[in-house]
């Protein structure tokens, strides 16, 4: 007789493990809602202002259906969604005091590194991304750019499809991780790109650091940030790295493997905690 855990197929098990690291971050999410609605609790209370302030309510409730319908979702989901988190919020700066398991804490993305954690000591103790370069190095350049190569089609295969790559035709763009001090630089054709030959010269590059490709490959952060707060950086050619940051932004990354798309979460949560103990050491 086969254990409950052997009889739910590996597909469906895998599918709930992303489902349960997304309703994770949803009630992370809402942790860090209400940490800042006490905040604006504790401002009304100074300026004599009354909690409820219904024009706000209606202005938030409509971001969230106009949001929710960009998004392919019901209006009314996304209404419903948000209808809750202002309730709550509403009886939050009612009841200042209330109890709500003791004192928040903000999503793993967002915290500070707690100096006796375990898990902190032991990043701690990883090599900043600076000195993984030296041995990044001696992995021979057309393995990775291959790999590269795969990846970047893969998720460009319904893009290419639908002809949102001609802007590519014969046009050579970089992609420059600036603290491993990698670069490839790859050039379209009809049907795909191709990494070409190493200091090949190009139009325009897409720079940054290694965590930042990693945050927007496994989509933790939204292309428009990174680029907005200069942690991606387009340079040379302005057509052509501005379209290519736009396709960036449109990209299909739920087309990646599953396995893939769960690899790259767990990579790039890895990341952002090793640099933030390092950041908690050099302090
Ligand atoms: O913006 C405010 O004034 C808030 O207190 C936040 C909030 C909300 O949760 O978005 C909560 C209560 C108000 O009625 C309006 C909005």
């Amino acid at each position: 007789m086969p254990t409950e855990r052997e009889a739910i197929p590996l597909t469906l098990r895998l599918r709930r493990g992303v489902l349960d690291a997304i309703d994770d971050a949803l009630v992370d999410l809402l942790a860090l809602r209400q940490r800042i609605v006490r905040g604006i609790g504790a401002c009304k209370r100074a300026f004599g202002l009354a909690i409820r302030d219904e024009a706000r309510e209606g202005a938030v409730l409509e971001r969230a259906r106009s949001r929710a319908q960009r998004r392919g979702l019901a209006a009314e989901d996304g209404e419903r969604l948000l209808r809750a988190a202002v309730d709550s919020a509403v009886e939050l700066q009612r009841r200042p005091d209330l109890d709500q398991g003791g004192a928040p804490r903000l999503p793993a993305m967002v915290r500070l590194p707690d100096a006796g954690d375990p898990a902190m000591r032991l990043l701690r103790l990883l090599p900043p991304p600076e000195r993984l370069a030296v041995p990044l190095r001696a992995v021979p350049y057309a393995w990775h750019a291959r790999l590269l190569e795969a990846a970047v089609n893969h998720v460009l295969a319904a893009p290419q499809r639908a002809g949102k790559l001609a802007f590519m035709r014969g046009r050579r763009l970089a992609i420059e991780v600036t603290d491993l001090n990698l670069r490839w630089v790859l050039e379209g054709d009809d049907t795909r790109l191709h990494a070409c030959a190493p200091g090949t010269e190009a139009e325009a590059a897409v720079r940054g650091k290694a965590i930042e490709f990693l945050l927007l490959a496994s989509r933790m952060e939204d292309p428009d940030t990174l680029f907005f707060q200069r942690r991606l950086a387009v340079t040379g050619d302005t057509e052509l790295g501005l379209t290519a940051r736009n396709l960036l932004d449109q990209l299909p990354w739920e087309s990646l493997p599953l396995a893939l798309r769960i690899l790259l979460n767990r990579s790039a949560r890895f990341a952002a905690a090793a640099r933030d103990a390092y950041r908690g050491k050099a302090a």
